[in-house]
């Protein structure tokens, strides 16, 4: 079994996972999930639902989650490099409204582990980026919800180079602020 290093963000439950990576002349071999070593972590094991998407430079994704069936997800990079943001939007967290963020690219090989309860985004930084994700539960387009990447209250420091252009989704420009939120998790 190939061990996994995790380390604590400041916000509970939030983790940078680095698993081993096994390089020789043909390449790398990595598991990207064991179920054992995310047991003896105490990281979750029951995961329903393997998502993919590809972005090209400038694409940002989010801020996301669902407030009926929240997901934890399990984020990396196979190709190219994402910032990537979580934003505790826990109720009775003491880090309610505070974010963390991690560079994840298909050569650090870091992954993120987003407990339910966090809004999640992230920005493409390469060229193009292909992100894969395992989440916890099963997507409900019901209760698909999101906060605007830069609302003021939240603050987060995104990486954006002077005069790039952005590329958000119709859906992600209209997002909510923060101060509209309701945390009902
Ligand atoms: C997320 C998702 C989307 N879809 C569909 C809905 C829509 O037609 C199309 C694209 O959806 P979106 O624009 O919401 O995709 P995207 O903007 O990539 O959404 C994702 O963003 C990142 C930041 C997350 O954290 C994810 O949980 C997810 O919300 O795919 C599914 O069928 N299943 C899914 O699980």
């Amino acid at each position: 079994m190939a061990e996994i290093c995790v380390t604590n963000t400041g916000l509970a439950g939030l983790v940078i996972i680095e698993p081993t990576i096994f390089g020789d002349d043909r390449g790398y071999f990595l598991e990207a999930y064991n179920t054992n070593e995310f047991k003896k972590h105490g990281l979750p094991t029951k995961f329903v639902q393997d998502n993919e998407s590809m972005s090209k430079k400038g694409v940002l994704r989010g801020l996301h989650f669902q407030t009926n069936n929240p997901q934890g997800k399990l984020v990396r990079v196979v190709t190219g490099e994402v910032y990537d943001v979580a934003v505790d939007l826990r109720g009775n967290s003491v880090t309610y409204g505070k974010w963390a963020a991690v560079v994840l690219s298909g050569t650090n090989k870091k992954m993120f582990y987003i407990p339910p309860g966090f809004a999640h985004g992230f920005l493409v930084l390469s060229d193009e980026a292909v992100f894969t994700y395992k989440c916890t539960t099963p997507y409900d387009p019901y209760s698909d919800s999101g906060i605007l990447y830069n609302d003021n209250d939240l603050g987060i420091e995104w990486p954006i180079s002077e005069g790039e252009n952005l590329l958000l989704s119709e859906k992600d420009k209209c997002l909510k602020s923060f101060s509209n939120f309701k945390t009902n998790f």
